[in-house]
């Protein structure tokens, strides 16, 4: 048997004005997704549990089949996970953006999360600084280690062996995407430690103003990175392998560091595809392509594609639409047709890990549509795959990681 997962990343969403009164995912034209709808199931989940936080972290851990009360301590550690960082048992990783603050009327706005899309190159001269000149604080004992990461998403660590870490599962931080064009007066770190990286966000802010990396990047029309914003701390987290909790061997394909990381953490191995960039601008066929090689040597693999969540957080209704039709054309459509033309047995699951409004450019906690098809799975009636269809089915998943024992083994 073949397993395949697509998750298009938070393509959830509510009805849209802009798109007729449909959801992004019904106004987009997705021929291939709908034939699986009528072949197989439509249901919905919710892989973001209200008491924790409606992330990509959580969603993602829920939908490969982990209960996220039980194994989730931080995104950032997850992240560790991808760059082959070992993290100790009193070790902590910090998520370090860096991101684009200005000051209005308002107060300090976040104007963009990702710095405008920072190179890694320039992320990583930066990080270089910041190591130099906030990580070298005598007071910190050599315990802090910055570490660049893919454009806007880097880490900060804590080495508990050489200073015990000030942070606890008390300390509480902000997503920098869930804040876009709002003031974020109340929204630095809070709780255990919380002041030590309030201090290094400040502090930042000077060590930034005349970087070499901003002045040539204002110069070249582009928004410089003024902070570091630091946020979903943790410790090191512990899942069992996905081959033994459900049985087949997987892979991951994605361009973003924590679904590597949660794939590493789960025992998968991780397919790297030149093209793949986690932005509206990925190529969509070389993740398909690079799926259908896979399945010579994998019997699960999974394609994760960042692209509808980033046209939310951007708020627009037509790069969302487009990146679900990309997804529908040149993932969903030749990894199914190579499917059956393998003539192996096959069951393709398709999956956002939780929806991301394009009214509010955020995260949210609530439910799903999920598509389920293939040997064993008997049509339930919906001719298409939609946020409203999925609402309607009597298939609920309250627990969202309880879909995927129901999926895998039927
Ligand atoms: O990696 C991140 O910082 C965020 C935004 O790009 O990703 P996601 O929205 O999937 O959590």
């Amino acid at each position: 048997m073949k397993y395949a997962i697509i998750i298009p990343d938070g393509a959830a969403d509510e009805p849209q004005d802009s798109l007729a009164g449909k959801t992004p995912l019904e106004a987009a034209r997705t021929p291939h997704m709908d034939a699986l709808a009528a072949a197989g199931v439509v249901a919905r989940a919710c892989h973001t549990p209200k008491a924790l936080p409606a992330g990509s972290e959580i969603g993602n851990l829920s939908l490969l089949g982990y209960d996220p009360h039980a194994h989730f301590t931080g995104r950032a550690p997850m992240e560790a996970a991808a760059q082959g960082i070992e993290l100790g048992p009193s070790d902590w990783a910090v998520r370090c953006n860096l991101v684009t603050i200005t000051h209005g009327d308002d107060g300090p706005v976040m104007k963009d999360f990702t710095a405008d899309h920072i190179t890694s190159t320039e992320g990583a001269a930066i990080l270089a600084d910041c190591q130099e000149q906030l990580a070298s604080d005598p007071r910190f004992c050599g315990a802090l280690e910055f570490v660049p990461g893919v454009s806007y998403r880097n880490l900060l660590l804590w080495r508990g062996e050489k200073l015990p870490s000030p942070f606890s599962t008390d300390t509480r931080t902000e997503a920098p995407h869930d804040w876009t064009d709002l003031s974020v007066e109340g929204a630095h770190p809070r709780g255990p430690g919380g002041d030590v990286l309030v201090e290094l966000m400040e502090k930042s802010e000077t060590l930034l103003a005349d970087h070499p990396v901003n002045q040539a990047r204002v110069k070249a029309g582009k928004s410089p990175a003024t902070h570091l914003w630091l946020w979903g701390l943790g410790g090191a987290p512990s899942l069992e392998p996905f081959a033994t909790k459900f049985g087949p061997r997987g892979a991951m394909i994605t361009a973003v560091d924590l679904l590597r990381g949660i794939a590493a953490l789960v025992g998968w191995d991780r397919i790297e595809v030149e093209g793949a960039t986690g932005y509206l601008d990925t190529d969509y066929a070389a993740k398909g392509r690079a799926a259908i090689k896979a399945f010579d040597e994998y019997d699960l693999v999974c394609v994760h594609v960042e692209a509808p969540d980033e046209a939310s957080h951007e708020g627009r209704a037509d790069e969302k639409v487009k990146a679900i039709e990309r997804i529908d054309a040149d993932v969903v459509g030749p990894l199914v047709e190579a499917l059956q033309e393998r003539g192996d047995d096959w069951r393709v699951m398709i999956s956002p890990d939780h929806p991301t409004f394009l009214s509010t450019k955020k995260h949210t906690h609530g439910d799903v549509p999920v598509v389920m098809a293939g040997v064993g799975i008997e049509a339930d009636g919906f001719d298409s795959y939609g946020d409203t269809n999925a609402a309607e089915s009597s298939l609920v998943f309250a627990k969202g990681w309880e879909a995927m024992p129901w999926w895998i083994g039927r």
